[in-house]
């Protein structure tokens, strides 16, 4: 059985806060389930769009959240006025390299270029062994449908390896991934 406690998880997710309602809805609810089992999540540190959803959440629900914020975004006042533990690092590098260490699962919510930079890189380095944990994607509204879609072309045209898909779980709704993980 998985100590819940001893769980690291790393949230990617969307900066825009101008987006439809079922995004917001998908990462309060995951907030809300992951603070349910007392595991330690690790985000992006900021206040707007899904990391602060995200964060709310847990706050609300008095779960662990830490983030890992740049110092150039805390100059910009973009970090979580309410998150107890807010790590200030130099670069948007570290930060990335943070939010892997000990990382158990790391999980894409929707989000742009930078929730899907963060993604892939979170993907390359276990397919280069370098990162050993999990990797969820979340598939609310179906959003992720079409990098899937590449992720299985690179696949089918040998660009990857034939069980690479074993490297991520999809999941449409944020329950299954909590099934996934007390599995
Ligand atoms: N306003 C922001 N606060 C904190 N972090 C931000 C902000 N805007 C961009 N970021 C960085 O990008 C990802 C999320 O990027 P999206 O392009 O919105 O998916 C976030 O983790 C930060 O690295």
């Amino acid at each position: 059985m998985v100590n819940m406690k001893q769980l690291k998880i790393t949230v990617y997710c969307a900066s825009s806060p101008n987006i439809h309602q079922d995004y917001f809805d998908a990462a309060t609810e995951l907030g809300q389930l992951l603070s349910a089992i007392d595991c330690t999540v690790s985000y992006g540190g900021g206040a707007s769009g899904l990391m602060g959803a995200l964060a709310d959440s847990m706050i609300k629900h008095g779960g662990n959240i830490k983030g890992f914020i740049p110092h150039f975004m805390i100059e910009r006042e973009w970090q979580h006025p309410h998150v107890p533990s807010m790590h200030v690092v130099k670069t948007i590098h570290e930060r990335k390299d943070k939010l892997l260490e000990d990382c158990d699962l790391a999980i894409a919510l929707a989000g742009g270029c930078g929730t899907l930079e963060e993604f892939m890189e979170a993907l390359t380095w276990k397919q280069l062994n370098l990162y050993k944990g999990k990797l969820m994607i979340l598939n609310t509204r179906s959003y992720y449908n079409p990098l899937i879609q590449m992720l299985d072309s690179a696949i089918s045209e040998n660009f990857m390896a034939h069980d690479s898909s074993d490297m991520w779980e999809v999941h449409e709704k944020p329950q299954s991934i909590l099934d996934s993980i007390l599995k």
